[in-house]
């Protein structure tokens, strides 16, 4: 197998080949698969610039760094958290926890505190990336037609007992009252008696006895409890009554909301009860206005996002599976299915995609999870979903670091599970033009070498993270090492499946590129001898990449021997570039103009 020690000898002797026959450097293939030689010539010509590389140019989250450094590129976790900040997480010491426990996205949920509030946590975590050296992103949750929820007044759970009599009331309470919970105003147009109210998918269930003015009379047909802003929908014979009007996928204070998280520099805006690709293509039009690189996740949470799931996939950015309001309007027993087939179609279409709400619920009160809480999570992360997301575990439990830590170590297991069974799967073409086509091929073919030779990792170069999402798509056995130079792009790829964003200021020189990474990598313990990597990168446009990959395939036929071919590498300004001729010689019979 290669390994990444200098062999100077070798390259010594390369070089002097190549200076006699090219009277030029050698310039290694700009994209695909490097291979040792190239990368042990690169380094050779750099190795001055490198001596005065600071370790800081690498941009490396420290969590990561501790992680590989203690499990190595195959034990590092793949499967990205997410954890909701509130007021159990909110102190900088506190999110400093969640960070260190792997925390790689901080949701805020609008729905929730004030403006100042949201604020102050941005800042905060913004300030602990910088100062501390942490890669957390942030994404803003907005309300959305949040509307369909209880209010019993109670800071509690309440319980209803089998039998027991309601009043289901658009009347403001104020406090606890009761047998009384207060709901939206029309939440019971097209609600007729004998209906079924089902509160939370199914934690309590009652029937409508009596419709009266806009209030509903109902008794508990199953008990349960009732949590603060419980969510509930109507049944009628086994079907969900669809509400009546049309809920607006922004209100006013949702634009207000993405105002505040665009000036804010948030990564992600996550946005709820999305209906149709035209809400989210409504954000992204916004967005590019505004020339903001914000990242738009649409959360699939009503029977209408699931009616288009498609039209809305291929137009966000990401997908959240919502499991909280979908098991409102989606029987539950069918929550897990969709919850496949939409991690399926994200994997397909090549967007990343979050499983959220309850996935370790009984955290949120109790210090361990349930049996059935860890296989829900490993379920998620055999699915090969991006991320996994804690809502009130971390933002109002009392053992937010906790829970982190459960997701941590049952991803890793069962990542580790995954790898030992090889569950590869085919997956369809997305590439519509040339050069999309050649950027998904070089990445799937590039994943499925590194399981066969068992690489390491695999390095890639990308400005706006295409190659790394494509090759994060293949879910490998290897580790993806993103080095990018826009912040946005390194930000955005903290959500995709087993890629480690890292800020490295790129130049067109993909020699120099690789030569100063490795040597970073190595010498911040990162990397060592012996280990396998691959390379792959996107900073040089395709069809130039393309034409720079001929030139090398010209270049070893050059027509400075007499059987090389000049068709492909071109003229340029009069003199073909491999090796200053002036002419073709036309030794190869070639199509090139003379
Ligand atoms: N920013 C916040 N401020 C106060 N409480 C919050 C905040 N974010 C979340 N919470 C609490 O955590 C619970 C779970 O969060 P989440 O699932 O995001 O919201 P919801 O329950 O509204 O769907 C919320 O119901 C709320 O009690
Ligand atoms: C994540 C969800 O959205 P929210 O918490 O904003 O209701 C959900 O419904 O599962
Ligand atoms: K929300
Ligand atoms: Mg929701």
């Amino acid at each position: 197998m290669a390994s990444i020690a200098a062999d100077f000898a070798l390259i010594s002797s390369c070089l002097d080949l190549k200076r006699r026959v090219f009277n030029r450097p050698i310039s290694p293939l700009r994209f695909g698969i490097k291979t040792r030689l190239n990368r042990l010539v690169t380094q050779a010509l750099l190795q001055e610039e490198l001596k005065n590389l600071q370790k800081t140019e690498l941009g490396f989250d420290v969590v990561k760094e501790i992680e590989l450094r203690e499990n190595g590129f195959l034990g590092t976790r793949k499967t990205k958290l997410v954890c909701t900040v509130g007021p159990s997480c909110c102190s900088s010491e506190e999110l400093e926890k969640l960070a260190l426990g792997g925390m790689n996205v901080a949701r805020l949920n609008m729905c929730h505190n004030t403006r100042d509030w949201h604020q102050d946590v941005i800042r905060k975590i913004k300030k602990l990336n910088q100062e501390k050296g942490f890669c957390v992103s942030v994404m803003i949750d907005t309300e959305g037609s949040q509307i369909h929820v209880l209010d019993h007044g109670s800071p509690s759970s309440v319980k209803a007992e089998e039998g027991s009599i309601w009043f289901f009331t658009t009347e403001k309470l104020d406090g606890y009252r009761p047998f009384t919970v207060q709901a939206y105003d029309g939440f019971n147009e097209g609600v007729k008696e004998g209906d079924e109210l089902v509160v939370d998918g199914g934690m309590a269930t009652f029937e409508v006895i009596e419709q009266v003015g806009n209030d509903l009379r109902c008794k508990c047909t199953d008990s349960g409890l009732l949590l603060p802003r419980a969510k509930f929908s109507f049944w009628r014979k086994g079907k969900l009554v669809e509400k009546q009007h049309e809920l607006p996928t922004f209100s006013e204070k949702d634009w207000s909301d993405i105002e505040f998280g665009i000036s804010e520099g948030v990564d992600f805006i996550a946005l709820s009860f999305v209906k149709d690709a035209a809400a989210v293509k409504h954000l992204k039009d916004h967005l590019f206005t505004k020339n903001k690189l914000v990242k738009v996740l649409a959360k699939i949470e009503c029977l209408e996002s699931l009616k288009k799931l498609e039209e809305i996939v291929e137009a966000s950015d990401g997908i959240m599976v919502a499991r909280g309001d979908l098991g409102v309007e989606v029987p539950l027993e069918q929550v897990p299915t969709v919850q496949e087939e939409i991690v399926d179609l994200c994997r397909r279409l090549n967007k990343p995609v979050i499983i959220a709400s309850q996935l370790l619920e009984s955290m949120i009160e109790y210090p361990t999870p349930t049996r059935a809480e860890v296989a829900d999570v490993s379920e998620a992360v055999r699915q090969c979903a991006d991320a996994l997301m804690l809502s009130g575990e971390s933002a109002m439990g009392s053992y937010g670091q906790k829970a982190v830590s459960v997701l941590r170590m049952t991803s890793a297991r069962m990542e580790q599970w995954g790898r030992e069974m090889n569950q590869q799967r085919i997956l369809p073409q997305i590439g519509e033009s040339l050069p999309d086509q050649i950027a998904e091929q070089i990445c799937n073919c590039a994943s499925e070498m590194a399981n066969k030779l068992g690489v390491d990792a695999i390095l890639v170069y990308t400005t706006y993270g295409q190659m790394a999402s494509l090759l994060s798509r293949n879910r490998s056995n290897s580790l993806i090492l993103a080095f990018t130079n826009e912040t946005s792009t390194r930000m955005a790829l903290n959500l995709q499946w087993g890629v480690v964003p890292i800020a490295f200021d790129l130049t067109d020189d993909m020699d120099t590129n690789i030569a100063k990474t490795t040597h970073l990598m190595k010498e911040r313990g990162m990397m060592k001898q012996g280990d396998v990597i691959l390379v792959v990168s996107d900073v040089i446009p395709l069809l130039k990449a393309l034409d720079v990959a001929t030139v090398r395939t010209g270049v070893s036929r050059c027509p400075v021997r007499p059987a090389a071919c000049c068709r492909l590498p071109k003229w340029r300004a009069g003199r073909h570039r491999g090796c200053n001729e002036t002419a073709c010689s036309g030794a190869c019979g070639c199509l090139a103009e003379r």
